[in-house]
């Protein structure tokens, strides 16, 4: 079964790249003539986005930024690099630099901006009044709060000349085209990459309340307070074309198209690891099929990841339960990387325990220590993919006799 589940995961994988994913829409978009389009593209993927736009088309000017860790290559166009993820100076260079082409565009232009995760925290673009310590303040805040990517971004949106609609309100009367590969679950666009083309997911007193729920508002800034007690309610956004290009639901459906057959879980894996488990280990015999990115609270001092746990607690769980022989699980992270590890994620089956125990490593022991990584590995049943170059959070198939 190894091998079969293998296929379907890297099928979901191959969905969410994000070459292949910018290449089959590009037939339905629109460039207008060359001599007019800019193209920007931001985040994670950006180069591997905005490499088959610049081999269809000669734009009058792009730019790339993405985070300094991203490996590319030299696409001929100039590239910012940008911390992530707390903002640096290079970041804010970066969201000025976009800012400023989008402000000299005019109702001829055409912007083309390719957006995927991570690029919230690579344009930092403090609104009047604020600082960049403002904004890494905030982030820092967030960060250590646990507040979910859809509250951290309704609250930087407030903060930002650029996200919640402020580049397409820079770049206007320019007609703007945003291509979105999704890191979100759910995929509200708005929140991938704080939504730099649509209208915020709230309002300044929203991000109060926001930060005051995750016990932050004492530790913003006066400036910041300030700012949200006094910026404008709403906020008009020019209308944009935007659309998405890969996501977690697309890469399962494309899993789907693999194995026919196959159950898609609904809804997705959200929840911490533990609750999880208890979900999957309530589901019928047959194949399936699972998105989302699940949580989980670190009290050990081994090394793991949350999708290496996931799969180490349903081995015990499995054991436990005397699940018949033949189950399978893969689970592992899109982006290769799962955790501070080299690995995505993990395979299990009846097996995983028994080769765990023979090497020597007590399971449970290592689950409390949250060392999934290396009891995994005692195994030999580590999901090692390397670096993807994508990231649309995590998959899994699961196969129950
Ligand atoms: O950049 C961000 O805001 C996150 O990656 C979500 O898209």
């Amino acid at each position: 079964m190894k091998p079969k589940l293998r296929a379907i995961w890297d099928a979901g994988v191959a969905a969410a790249d994000p070459a292949g994913a910018v290449t089959r829409a590009l037939p339905d978009l629109e460039f207008g003539d060359p001599a007019q389009l800019s193209v920007v593209a931001v985040g994670k993927a950006a180069p591997r986005m905005i490499a088959p736009v610049l081999e269809a088309v000669t734009p009058k000017q792009a730019l790339i930024v993405t985070h300094r860790e991203n490996v590319f290559d030299d696409l001929g166009v100039p590239v910012m690099r940008a911390g992530h993820p707390v903002p640096d100076p290079e970041g804010e260079a970066a969201a000025n630099a976009i800012l400023e082409m989008a402000e000299g565009l005019g109702k001829d232009d055409h912007l083309l901006i390719l957006i995927s995760g991570g690029a919230s925290a690579m344009l930092p673009a403090p609104a009047k009044g604020l600082t960049l310590d403002d904004k890494v303040r905030v982030t820092k805040a967030l960060l250590a709060s646990g507040a979910p990517i859809e509250v951290m971004n309704l609250v930087r949106q407030q903060l930002s000349r650029i996200k919640g609609g402020g580049l397409a309100i820079a770049a206007d009367p320019a007609r703007v085209t945003a291509l979105v590969l999704s890191d979100v679950i759910g995929d509200d666009l708005r929140a991938v990459a704080s939504g730099p083309t649509l209208a915020p997911l709230g309002t300044p007193e929203d991000a109060v309340q926001a930060l005051r729920g995750y016990f932050c508002y004492g530790k913003v800034s006066q400036e910041v307070r300030n700012h949200l007690r006094e910026a404008p309610k709403k906020r008009d956004v020019p209308e944009t074309d935007t659309r998405i290009i890969g996501s977690n639901d697309v890469s399962v459906a494309t899993m789907k198209e693999q194995a026919p057959e196959a159950k898609i879980l609904t809804p997705p894996l959200t929840e911490d690891v533990k609750d999880a488990v208890e979900r999957l280990a309530k589901l019928p015999s047959g194949l399936w099929l699972i998105g989302g990115e699940c949580t989980v609270q670190v009290k050990g001092k081994g090394m793991g990841g949350r999708n290496q746990e996931l799969a180490l607690r349903l081995a015990m769980k499995a054991e436990e339960e005397g699940w018949p022989a033949g189950w399978t699980y893969i689970q592992g992270g899109t982006d290769g990387r799962d955790g501070p590890t080299d690995a995505a994620g993990a395979v299990v089956n009846g097996q995983t325990l028994k080769k765990m125990r023979a090497a020597g490593v007590d399971p449970a022991a290592a689950l409390k220590n949250n060392d999934s990584y290396h009891a995994l590995k005692a195994a030999g049943d580590l999901l090692m993919t390397g670096a993807t170059g994508t990231n649309v959070a995590d998959l899994g198939v699961l196969y129950r006799p």
